[in-house]
């Protein structure tokens, strides 16, 4: 018996990382009856006679799963967000921020194309990555695009991690990706096709190693991504709210209409960032709004 980890699945095939070689390996016949699918990513136990032919026994527990991209133990989101002015959206920025809190993963934060801004709206966005700093992110915003330091850092961060790279159609991932990794060669765009490819098209999702961890070859997420969590949780992926909310009148004050609530006071001295509680607004009416869907009994 063996220990390894996905790197890569294609039609039914895992292929197992493990002492140095990769093996082909296949599931065990009673995973699909007992349903369950083995995921890039997973940790596993698994025999092969020889490299070409091997099968999963078992799978080790999950630290976090997602769906999109199917990868399991994912521990960091690299969220490129372009900053440009046509482009930058704090609403965007903050509702990846929030999966990604939802599925227990640490993020990055990397503003791309700040070559493109003026000094005066860079500046802005030197605030803004203040702010977000201050909340507890950690946040790329070099003025010169891909300097070594930026790479640096986000070198350092991908070190030991398994990591997903998120962020809307454009806003750099492919190209960050290969600044990351000379030679990669990431088409531009190539990232988004293998997400629009038919649900019924069998997908290959790998990992790719770079800087010492590992990065899926497919984004995370989608921006349309409805929250699966309740309105009165939202809160809890903010971590601004949360350190606030201590000081709130009420238990469980969501910060709406509650009076003497903390986390309205600090937005009312300028404490917090008013764009964050807009958007922490505008996800609350969503899920709020979300149509509950009843699973049917069989
Ligand atoms: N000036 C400038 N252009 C950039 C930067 N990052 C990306 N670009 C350009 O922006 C365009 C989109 O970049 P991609 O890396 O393909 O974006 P992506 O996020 O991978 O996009 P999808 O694959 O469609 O999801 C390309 O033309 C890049 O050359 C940057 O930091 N500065
Ligand atoms: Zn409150």
């Amino acid at each position: 018996m063996k220990i390894g980890q996905i790197r890569q699945s294609l039609s039914g095939f895992y292929d197992v990382y493990a002492d140095g070689q990769m093996y082909r390996t296949r599931a065990r016949g009673n995973f699909r009856k007992r349903k369950i699918t083995p995921l890039v990513g997973d940790v596993v136990e698994f025999d092969a006679p020889t490299p070409q032919e091997g099968y999963v026994l078992k799978i080790r527990e999950r630290q976090t799963q997602l769906v999109r991209p199917p990868v399991a133990n994912v521990d960091l989101g690299i969220v490129v967000t372009a900053t440009t002015e046509q482009e930058f959206s704090t609403n965007l920025l903050d509702r990846q921020l929030v999966a990604l809190a939802v599925a227990g993963i640490e993020p990055l934060l990397y503003f791309a194309k700040t070559d493109l801004l003026t000094d005066t709206v860079y500046q802005d966005r030197l605030t803004l990555a203040e702010a977000y700093r201050k909340i507890g992110y950690q946040v790329i915003c070099e003025r010169t695009a891909f300097s070594e330091s930026a790479l640096a850092a986000v070198k350092a961060a991908l070190t030991d991690h398994v990591a997903v790279v998120m962020g809307q159609t454009g806003a750099g991932k492919s190209t960050l990706l290969n600044h990351l990794q000379p030679g990669l060669d990431l088409a531009t765009g190539e990232i988004s096709q293998a997400l629009n490819r038919g649900k019924h098209t069998t997908r290959k999702v790998s990992l790719i190693p770079i800087a010492g961890g590992l990065v899926a070859d497919t984004p995370g997420f989608s921006s349309y991504e409805v929250f699966d969590i309740a309105a009165n949780e939202l809160t809890h992926y903010f971590p601004e709210f949360v350190r606030l909310s201590a000081d709130c009148k009420y238990r469980g004050c969501v910060h709406i209409n509650e009076p003497q609530c903390a986390v309205k006071q600090a937005l009312d001295a300028g404490e917090i960032l008013a764009s964050r509680y807009e958007n922490y607004l505008q996800f609350y009416e969503t899920i709020k709004n979300k149509k509950v869907v009843y699973n049917k009994k069989k």
